[in-house]
């Protein structure tokens, strides 16, 4: 049969662009083999770390899929099963199954996307990157991204925990919907206003955590102006940086750390993979009686895979990006 992939088809350099990225047509197989299963992706997703992931030209581009099982030989994935597999920007790909797994927790009539966002990857990075701050109420949290699939989650969790939340975000509906429909406490489009003179406007004395989705400029600033004494600042991403040719210089934070008693986390979501299913399952149930609120990118169609991904440099998100390849066959939302 007929499938097509995303290849990188020139090796990233400075601003990722549609040179990058090659749409192919090729075979797969017409007959499974034993404990084979053919998998049709649902649902893609884009993430910023795509820009960065160590690949090399001609390889599909690398990210997580939901799929779902068209055809099988192996009595573990019947047809319709919906799995989740890390196998690249493709259409169709053939497993043996050791790289399917199945959705770890009860979605209920939540929609099935929300399993590469919210109730994803995405989402567990707010749940755990926010518990690694060690949170309490009335403490003033800072986010960066901050209507983003990672960001708009963290603002709402800290919300749901009694703290303040100070937003940055592109453009003003991003702001709006974080301040209005969000509940976060000071949101501003950092575009249009210096993000160190607001920040010091609305925490004159500091903040208790930095949960930092840009690095760049904001993390620098930040630590040398912004942090209260003992304060914690988790480094979760850096898309600032993702497609500079060369590192930006900036003014050292070491002295700031010192002095403050700062406490910097580096953080991958990976790292707590076992426990996904247990913040998945409070997280949707938080969905269920609107106490968070989800907004997606959705992309149609397979084609759209580029367009999608260069949107997140350009801000194009709001909440998860994701692509909807075909509709799922099963009865699911
Ligand atoms: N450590 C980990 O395990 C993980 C880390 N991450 C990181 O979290 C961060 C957010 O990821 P995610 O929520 O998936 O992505 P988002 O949904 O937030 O999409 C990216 C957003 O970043 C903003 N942005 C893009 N370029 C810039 C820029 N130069 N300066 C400021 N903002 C910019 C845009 O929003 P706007 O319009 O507001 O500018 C854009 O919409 C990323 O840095 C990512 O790498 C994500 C998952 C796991
Ligand atoms: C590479 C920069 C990653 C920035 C933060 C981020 O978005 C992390 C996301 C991880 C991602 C790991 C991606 C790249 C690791 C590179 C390792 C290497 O071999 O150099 C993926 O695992 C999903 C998120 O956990």
């Amino acid at each position: 049969m007929k499938a097509q992939k995303w290849i990188l088809a020139k090796k990233f350099s400075g601003q990722a662009n549609d040179e990058n990225f090659k749409l192919v047509e090729y075979d797969l197989p017409e007959e499974l083999q034993p404990n084979e299963v053919l998998c049709q992706a649902v649902y893609l997703s884009v993430d910023p770390y795509m820009r960065l992931f160590p690949n090399a030209e001609g390889n599909p581009m690398i990210g997580e899929q939901l799929a779902e099982v068209i055809k099988t030989k192996n009595g573990e994935f019947p047809i319709g099963s919906l799995v989740l597999a890390n196998v690249g920007w493709q259409s169709h790909f053939i497993s043996k199954g050791d790289n399917l797994t199945p959705i770890r927790f009860d979605i209920g009539s939540t929609p099935l996307s929300y399993t590469l966002g919210i109730l994803g990857m995405p989402g567990a990075t707010a749940y755990f990157g926010l518990k690694r701050c060690d949170p309490k109420p009335n403490e003033i949290v800072c986010v960066t991204a901050a209507a983003g699939a990672v960001g708009s989650v963290v603002g709402q969790l800290a919300k749901a925990q009694g703290l303040k939340v100070v937003g940055f975000v592109g453009s003003e509906d991003k702001l709006k919907w974080c301040r209005d429909e969000l509940g976060f406490d000071h949101v501003f489009n950092y575009k249009n206003t210096n993000f160190s003179e607001a920040l010091s406007k609305v925490a004159p004395e500091g903040i208790d955590i930095y949960f930092d989705n840009t690095g760049g400029d904001y993390y620098h600033t930040i630590i040398n102006k912004h942090m209260k004494k003992h304060g914690r600042i988790l480094v979760c991403g850096s898309i600032q940086n993702y497609n500079d040719k060369e590192p930006k210089k900036f003014d050292a934070t070491n002295i700031s750390i010192l002095m403050n008693e700062l406490t910097v986390y580096g953080f991958m979501v990976y790292s707590s993979y076992e426990k996904w299913p247990q913040a998945f399952t409070e997280m949707n149930k938080m969905i269920q009686e609107n106490k968070l609120k989800v907004k997606e990118q959705v992309y149609t169609g397979f084609e759209n895979m580029k367009e999608a991904f260069l949107g997140l440099f350009k801000g194009d998100n709001t909440g998860k990006a994701v692509v909807k390849a075909v509709n799922a066959s099963t009865n699911y939302p």
